[in-house]
């Protein structure tokens, strides 16, 4: 598990867990470099243009923004929010990349204010809204086109996105997304680099990257003897699986990048189209197995010949996913590693909900009350996906390289909790 991959120590990890307080959030910024740096010099082997956009929706802050540009990276955001985070990093504004299915017209002013690389665009109201902007502040701007290709990805229902029945972009199949494209080829303002598709996240084949390809291809070759559209950028999204348990094996993140790269050029062959830039956008795949949640261990309830609930202090609310997904984590308790396995437990958050449960079946050594419980790869759509339900404040998030840690989002208080709320008079 990802556990071998993280290279700080529990004598460490303990040591923040006492500076910072709990629950707390450890990235391995070396850990996020690597992943970067696996897919950049994997395509750096091509003689290709490429483009490696960091997907910030997996784990924004400024301090992560800052690791993803001295990486090189470019930079997909959905939201004002992620943009915004962009902004306040510095971020080159040429290299992000802005996604959404319901783009507000504040973020679409701030993209063409800001003259973002490009906007994904997703639908035909965002066009119409686009357009408007663009007459207004008589301004022009990069795009792509994001089609829904028709390919069912293996992986969780809820993160599919490659579907025909999808919220998300054009599809091919009912000719939306070639009315997309004939619209935008009249209309001048928008300037069409190419394409994007996304089909899911946490995928560990590369087949259904490849048959997104083909069908990719398969339209731009219409589109090319149609309408002499040629696609200058094509985008194939991100989705690389990563290690959560024993049970995942995840491919090497350079395998993706071959593939990709392959199945583009063998495309383009077939078709007799030119080679065009590959843009991908990783998120999980760059800071999921770089973070461990440690928590303190709380109230313990055996319930003889049924279960024993191990509360921590923390759960849905920094980590929604076992409730959202059925996803399935692997923990240790730091203090107890050299001690022998003794007791299968669940591990269970502190949220009034039943489904706030972390992990069902947990093997540990005896687990007693002020233990210290790591749980692995938590890096990506744990701190991002975190809430106030029943007014928790939000966890720490330290970053650790070289031996050296730093407070990168500060521990939330009860009182900020409250700061927003008015009195009612
Ligand atoms: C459009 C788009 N790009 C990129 C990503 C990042 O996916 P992942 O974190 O699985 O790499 C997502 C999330 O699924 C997405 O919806
Ligand atoms: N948040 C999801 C994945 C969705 C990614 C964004 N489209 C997860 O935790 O697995």
């Amino acid at each position: 598990m990802s556990q071998s991959a993280f290279n700080i120590t529990d004598q460490k990890l303990t040591e923040l867990a006492e500076k910072y307080g709990t629950p707390l959030f450890v990235y391995d910024v070396d850990h996020i470099r690597r992943n970067a740096r696996s897919f950049v010099e994997t395509f750096k082997q091509y003689d290709i243009n490429y483009q490696v956009a960091y997907a910030s929706k997996a784990f924004s802050s400024i301090a992560m923004l800052q690791v993803a540009k001295q990486e090189q990276m470019s930079l997909d955001v959905v939201s004002e929010g992620e943009l915004h985070t962009a902004i306040q990093a510095n971020y080159p504004m040429e290299k992000v990349h802005v996604h959404g299915n319901n783009k507000s017209r504040t973020v679409l002013e701030m993209a063409v204010d800001y003259q973002v690389g490009c906007i994904v665009i997703d639908n035909f109201y965002e066009i119409a809204l686009l357009e408007e902007i663009l007459e207004e502040k008589q301004q022009t701007i990069n795009a792509l086109i994001r089609i829904t290709p028709g390919i069912e990805a293996h992986t969780h229902e809820y993160i599919l996105t490659g579907q025909e029945d999808s919220k998300f972009g054009f599809d091919l199949i009912s000719g939306q997304a070639e009315q997309a494209l004939t619209h935008l080829m009249e209309h001048h303002s928008i300037h069409l680099q190419g394409v994007h598709s996304h089909i899911g996240s946490q995928i560990f084949e590369t087949t259904g990257f490849e048959m997104t390809t083909e069908k990719v291809f398969r339209a731009l070759s219409e589109w090319y003897e149609r309408y002499q559209f040629e696609a200058e950028v094509v985008n194939l999204g991100g989705g690389f699986g990563i290690q959560y348990t024993k049970d995942d094996e995840p491919l090497p993140l350079s395998e993706y990048v071959h593939a990709l790269v392959k199945s583009v050029k063998k495309a383009a062959e077939e078709y007799q189209l030119t080679i065009p830039e590959i843009w991908i956008e990783p998120g999980r795949s760059i800071v999921g197995e770089a973070a461990v949640t440690i928590y303190e261990i709380g109230a313990i309830k055996d319930i003889p010949n049924v279960r024993k609930y191990v509360s921590v202090n923390g759960g849905m609310t920094d980590n929604i996913r076992p409730a959202l997904y059925g996803a399935e984590y692997e923990a240790t308790i730091l203090n107890k590693r050299d001690q022998a396995l003794e007791e299968t437990v669940a591990i269970a958050g502190q949220s009034c909900e039943t489904g706030d449960m972390l992990i069902w079946d947990l093997t540990l050594p005896k687990v007693e009350s002020g233990d210290l419980l790591a749980v692995y790869s938590t890096g990506a759509y744990g701190y991002a996906m975190a809430s106030h339900y029943n007014r928790f404040p939000k966890a720490a998030v330290v970053f650790v390289e070289n031996g050296k840690d730093q407070l990168v989002i500060q521990r939330e208080s009860v009182q900020d909790l409250t700061r927003f709320d008015l009195t009612y008079e």
